[in-house]
């Protein structure tokens, strides 16, 4: 298998605490210069020392990075796979720091956050570059080219449209064929969503690009049409800030005060499609807070999985990889999605995911300064 012009694979996630000691100081990390009000932070760090301060975060990482380096074995690809985290240990710069140490030259880069947005995409860019400039500086150091946009990749959509089947069976058959399937996103401002994208508006789109494939392919399936909706979790900021809505638990509360007729119902599948895996925003705002919302108001309700370490989300990565490595060596290269929006391009153009508050230097962009030359 040809992957040249790469010499390495370069994973990026967000990163998590793994102990109590660490909730504090990562979350430090993840809020420097971002004005979260402290009763927020002090109700998220919350969230983690209930679970012993671990988030889950890291070992689906260690679990997916064991399963990627297996399947690219398999597949022929003697590649290093190099780990590194914006805000948690292996951190970012420790980790291009050793790939230059190890003389690697250019990494294909994959982050573990699928769509368009300052915070899911240009903030990995920005990331990129910070660790670049702090190992050394970005001249000598190598080059990362992020991997596209990867929600509407059949690898990633086939298991979640799985997880969604598996869930409606979960339910009692009575509801079964009458429950609505709320697509779950992290919220964010909706200046960030105006931002999102070369032309804006790319977060919400492409959410609801994907939903409706998984809801398309659920139906055929099953032979029964469910309504759906795009709903959101996990909203921050200040109050005065507008985020993205409806946030999931009001949507439940809405759903409850309806009849069937208008689209009120006595069972939903909340279906995680803005997470690559079970990420705490999943296991506390999902199934703790959602669940108790849905149980209070006697809605039934399942969470479907997310993709996880699903093989089949596993051989995306080698997919984008190999796809973009001949498009790199000026191949043809295919592009596989489904849904409407096709491909996002493989370098983000100037401005993509423009956040005003930031403004800081990246990679993988049109006008990363790596290249120019
Ligand atoms: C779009 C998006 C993703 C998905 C894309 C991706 O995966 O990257 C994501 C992922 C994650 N966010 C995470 C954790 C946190 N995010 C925060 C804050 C924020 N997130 C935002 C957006 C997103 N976040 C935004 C607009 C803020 C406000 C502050 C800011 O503009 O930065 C805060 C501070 C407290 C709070 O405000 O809630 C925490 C602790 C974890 C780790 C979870 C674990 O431990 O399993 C993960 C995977
Ligand atoms: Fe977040």
């Amino acid at each position: 298998m040809d992957v040249s012009p790469y010499d390495a694979l370069l994973f990026v996630s967000f990163g998590g605490p793994e102990k109590s000691e660490d909730v504090v100081p990562f979350l430090e990390n993840v809020t420097r210069g971002r004005g979260i009000p402290r009763e927020r932070l002090v109700e998220v760090g919350q969230h983690y020392f209930d679970r012993g301060g671990k988030s889950p975060i890291n070992d689906q990482n260690r679990a997916f990075l064991a399963a990627l380096r297996g399947d690219l074995a398999e597949h022929g690809i003697d590649l290093p796979v190099y780990w590194g985290n914006r805000n948690w240990d292996p951190y970012l710069s420790d980790t291009v720091a050793q790939m230059r140490a190890d003389g690697i030259e250019r990494a294909a880069v994959f982050a573990t956050s699928a769509y368009s947005s300052y915070s899911s995409c240009r903030q990995y860019r920005e990331n990129l570059f910070e660790a670049c400039d702090k190992s050394g500086g970005v001249e000598g150091a190598p080059v990362l080219d992020k991997l596209r946009r990867y929600y509407n990749h059949p690898g990633f959509v086939a298991p979640v449209v799985d997880g969604v089947l598996a869930s409606l069976e979960d339910l009692p058959e009575d509801v079964r064929d009458g429950a609505r399937i709320l697509f779950v996103t992290h919220s964010i401002p909706t200046s960030m969503n105006d931002n999102a994208g070369p032309e804006g508006n790319a977060y919400v789109a492409q959410h609801l690009d994907v939903a409706a494939v998984i809801a398309d392919e659920v139906a055929q399936r099953r032979g029964v049409t469910h309504e759906w909706d795009l709903v959101y979790c996990s909203r921050s900021g200040a109050p005065h800030i507008p985020w993205l809505e409806p946030d999931v638990n009001d949507h439940l509360e809405e759903l409850a005060g309806k009849a069937p007729e208008d689209g009120g119902g006595s069972a939903v599948v909340m279906c995680p499609v803005g997470f690559v895996s079970d990420h705490m925003e999943v296991v506390y705002d999902l199934d703790t807070e959602a669940m108790a919302t849905a149980e209070r108001l006697g809605i039934e309700a399942r969470r479907s999985p997310t993709a996880g370490e699903d093989p089949r989300f596993v051989a995306t990565v080698r997919d984008l990889l190999l796809e973009r490595a001949a498009a790199e060596r000026g191949e043809a290269a295919e592009r596989r999605t489904v849904g409407d929006l096709g491909p996002g391009p493989d370098r983000c153009p100037a401005g993509c995911c423009f956040n005003q508050r930031s403004q800081l230097p990246t990679l993988s962009g049109e006008d990363s300064p790596q290249y120019s030359g």
